[in-house]
């Protein structure tokens, strides 16, 4: 400390010593220096020591020194010396912060109108003297109108003042939403304005050149402090509308909109593109300045000319949406925009990019998930839960389920509704088994299977776009305040819902109702209650069950096979009971109808073996379709035949593997069953041209057959009804001559005992039948090519 005593006083007698010092010939320069600066900054004149211009050899050589002060001078001073003015100016410095935050402690603690005019006052003089920095001639050579400025500075005071639009009061949020508004929004794209890269040159407009003054002759020493001059001249340029945005943003932080839209407008008509963004924000939302879109637009389009990431992606949307229909010019500079935005880190414009390349008319899958990609690992948590859907449907990526449940875990925790509903339906499927669940049933789910579901899913953006209003934005509009929402024109801000994803669903797209997740968000919590007080029985059942577990082992090995078959049996057999029968089909076909993607056939066959892993189902199952696949291609018919359709599981499967002319007649007694038949094979896109459904019993149907098959024959049968008709309608087959010699038929014969008169028959027969395989209880059989057509007549009775 004492050390900085004496360096004080070594200053400060320095200081005392001044005067002599300024006409000393020693020390003259340093102070010839101080004084053409600060001639420089007020007036822009060059030092007017005009006595100093002219003179012999000996004062050229003092002005001389004078130029080269930095060299020359320092020999004079001591190292010591320049740390002594150094500690002084410091001294200075926080003497004028102290007395800064003086006034700031004292408005901040008194939110007394008084005292809170008294620091608006202590900024209004920075403000004012940046004004008139700014009009001097020298310092804004393009004549900038801040006599308008002025004359909005002297009316500051009075709350009637109107020169640039109305006041804020009557009509301006509070200040914290100001403060979002200028500070969250310039922010967003270059960080706060408060911070250090406000105060690069480089964000500042190079535009001011400065103003030539060495139009007369003048002596390279001159020259030389011109220079310097010119130098101080730039950096006041591109420090001043710095200045001029941050007094910007502390006004409209203090609610005084007008003075912020001032500062704003002066920088902005500097060419600083922070400032330009902040006037758009103003005449976007009518802080300071009359609400004025285009006013706005234009703003935006200027600081987006000058590098403004988010003053582009808006000037971007208004180009997209305010003129309704735009031209294609329109179009495409508005996507290099949106590109420069993305690319400055703006996250709506990436997330707004990857929508607008997965629609169809600009369709490109990599640019649409690049940009996904770019804003779902900013944190947006839709642009999560899209890229999920594209890893789930492979589109513009591999497909890949366990990076789908990740992102949709991960728009799930940033609050996306969306996902969580996906999610919680997911795990409720899964019944605790959360991944492998999750994989199984997206893997089934329709909704989620193809790629068109994805189109599905995000086309209504598209139409959102292509709507009549043309304000209404893709869903991110709102994560920006997007003057474009015309709906929003009290507040800026999103709500609370919009900002965690609640409101942003697109239609359509939520794969399961609320009150169905609901339902399934009650059960699931109901079992998690039911079963950790289960554990304890389970635990002593087992315990006490555990001496007998040898004797439990040898029972279920030996009548496994029979435990199997019975439970089939039962299955099989409970259907006979009408109500069971009807439960069953309306179930199925209400599970597959509402999640297949219509018009995919193998959607459908994936969504009813969904339903058969968590429900009984009568249909003929992923395994004996397979086989079925197989005989289909290997046979390709033209005509194939099966009795029993139920809700069309097997016809789909056969109809997807007919050859171009092939035709499917399907049976099914029950008309109800006939209908939900029906509709399925519609909704997996097959026409009434390729099949026809007889809704009658098996025998009456085959009495008909004729009529439908003219005088083709029959080269494929699938028998999937009742088995006890198995025989009989073989034999009216082939009384009728529906049959080709060489058919093949299958047989389900999951009801072995009913199935035995049928073996019997085929059995006693081995020049008419080989038995070719049985594959999951379904037995092939094939026709011998020189069978004689109706022998068994006679049997038929
Ligand atoms: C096991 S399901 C058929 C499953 C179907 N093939 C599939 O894969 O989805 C049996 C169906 O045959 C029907 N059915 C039973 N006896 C029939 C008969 N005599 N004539 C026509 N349909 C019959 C039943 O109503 C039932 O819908």
């Amino acid at each position: 400390m004492w050390r900085i005593q004496g360096l004080v006083c070594r200053v400060l007698s320095r200081c005392h010593a001044n005067a002599p010092l300024r006409v000393s010939q020693t020390h003259h320069h340093v102070e010839d220096d101080v004084r053409g600066t600060s001639t420089v900054l007020s007036t822009g004149l060059l030092p007017s020591d005009s006595s100093s211009q002219t003179g012999g050899n000996g004062e050229r050589q003092r002005r001389k020194r004078t130029s080269q002060f930095c060299y020359s001078g320092l020999p004079r001073y001591s190292a010591l010396d320049a740390v002594g003015w150094g500690v002084a100016a410091m001294l200075l410095m926080q003497i004028c912060r102290r007395i800064h935050s003086q006034f700031s402690s004292v408005s901040e603690s008194n939110a007394a109108p008084g005292l809170y005019r008294e620091a608006g006052l202590l900024q209004r003089c920075g403000y004012r003297v940046l004004l008139e920095i700014l009009s001097q001639q020298d310092v804004l050579p393009r004549g900038i109108p801040v006599n308008y400025l002025g004359s909005v500075q002297a009316i500051q005071g009075s709350s009637s003042g109107s020169t640039v639009g109305h006041t804020h009061s009557s009509e301006d949020p509070a200040p914290s939403h100001i403060e979002n508004l200028f500070l969250s929004n310039d922010s967003v794209q270059s960080g706060d304005p408060l911070s250090s890269s406000d105060c690069d040159p480089k964000d500042a407009s190079p535009s001011q050149t400065p103003k030539d003054n060495t139009k007369d002759p003048l002596c390279p020493e001159d020259e030389e402090l011109n220079g310097a001059a010119n130098n101080l001249k730039q950096i006041a340029d591109s420090s001043v509308p710095v200045i001029l945005n941050i007094i910007g943003i502390e006004n409209a932080k203090s609610g005084d909109y007008q003075a912020a839209f001032s500062c704003f407008l002066a920088s902005a008509q500097h060419g600083y593109s922070k400032a330009q963004f902040n006037v758009g924000v103003c005449y976007e939302k009518g802080r300071g300045v009359q609400r004025d879109k285009d006013q706005a637009a234009e703003f935006y389009r200027q600081a987006a000319a000058g590098g403004h990431g988010q003053a582009m992606y808006r000037y971007a949307k208004h180009l997209l949406y305010s003129r309704g229909q735009q031209s294609a010019e329109d179009t495409h500079t508005a996507i290099e925009l949106l590109e420069g935005a993305a690319a400055s880190g703006v996250r709506e414009a990436q997330a707004y990019l990857g929508v607008l390349f997965s629609q169809e008319s600009l369709r490109d899958e990599q640019k649409a998930v690049g940009y996904l990609r770019m804003a779902a690992e900013n944190g947006d948590s839709l642009s999560q839960l899209y890229l999920g859907q594209c890893y789930e449907c492979g589109f513009g990526v591999q497909q890949c389920f366990r990076t789908a449940v990740e992102l949709y875990q991960q728009a799930a925790k940033a609050g996306n509704q969306q996902a969580q509903n996906i999610l919680s339906a997911l795990y409720f499927t899964g019944r605790g088994v959360p991944e492998e669940a999750a994989l199984r049933s997206i893997r089934s789910a329709p909704c989620f299977s193809t790629r068109d579901a994805l189109q599905l899913r995000l086309r209504p953006s598209l139409s959102n776009m292509e709507s009549n209003s043309p304000f209404q934005a893709l869903p991110h509009s709102w994560s920006t305040g997007s003057f474009l929402a015309q709906s929003l024109p009290s507040s800026s801000l999103p709500s609370e819902r919009e900002r965690t994803g609640g409101s942003p669903q697109l239609p359509n797209s939520a794969p399961f109702n609320t009150k169905r997740t609901q339902k399934c968000f009650q059960l699931y919590a109901d079992l998690h209650f039911v079963i950790p007080r289960c554990h304890l029985f389970i635990m002593w059942f087992l315990v006490v069950s555990l001496p007998l577990l040898p004797v439990i082992i040898v029972t279920v090995t030996r009548y496994w096979g029979d435990l199997g078959a019975f439970y089939q049996r039962l299955l099989r057999a409970t259907p006979k009971l009408p109500w069971r029968a009807a439960v069953c089909v309306r179930s199925t076909h209400d599970f597959v109808f509402k999640n297949c993607t219509h018009g995919r056939s193998e959607s459908v066959l994936e969504t009813f073996d969904l339903y058969g892993q968590t429900h009984p189902s009568l249909s003929l199952g992923p395994q004996r379709g397979e086989f079925l696949d197989e005989v289909v291609r290997r046979v390709a018919p033209t005509w194939t035949l099966e009795l029993g359709t139920h809700c069309g599981y097997a016809s789909v499967r056969i109809l997807r593997l007919l050859p171009p002319a092939g035709q499917l007649l399907t049976v099914e007694r029950d008309a109800t069953t006939a209908d939900a038949g029906e509709e399925v094979i519609l909704v997996a896109g097959f026409k009434h041209s390729q099949f026809q459904l007889l809704a009658c019993p098996s025998k009456d149907a085959i009495l008909l057959l004729r009529t439908q098959v003219g005088e083709g024959l029959v080269q494929l049968v699938l028998m999937d009804h009742d088995v006890g008709q198995y025989l009989p309608d073989l034999l009216a087959l082939e009384r009728e001559g529906l049959i080709s010699p060489d058919c093949v038929l299958l047989f389900n014969l999951t009801n072995l005992p009913s199935a035995s008169n049928l073996l019997e028959h085929v059995g006693s027969r081995p020049e008419q039948y080989t038995v070719r395989r049985q594959v999951h209880g379904l037995l092939e059989l094939q026709r011998h090519p020189l069978a004689p057509q109706g022998q068994d007549k006679s049997q038929s009775g």
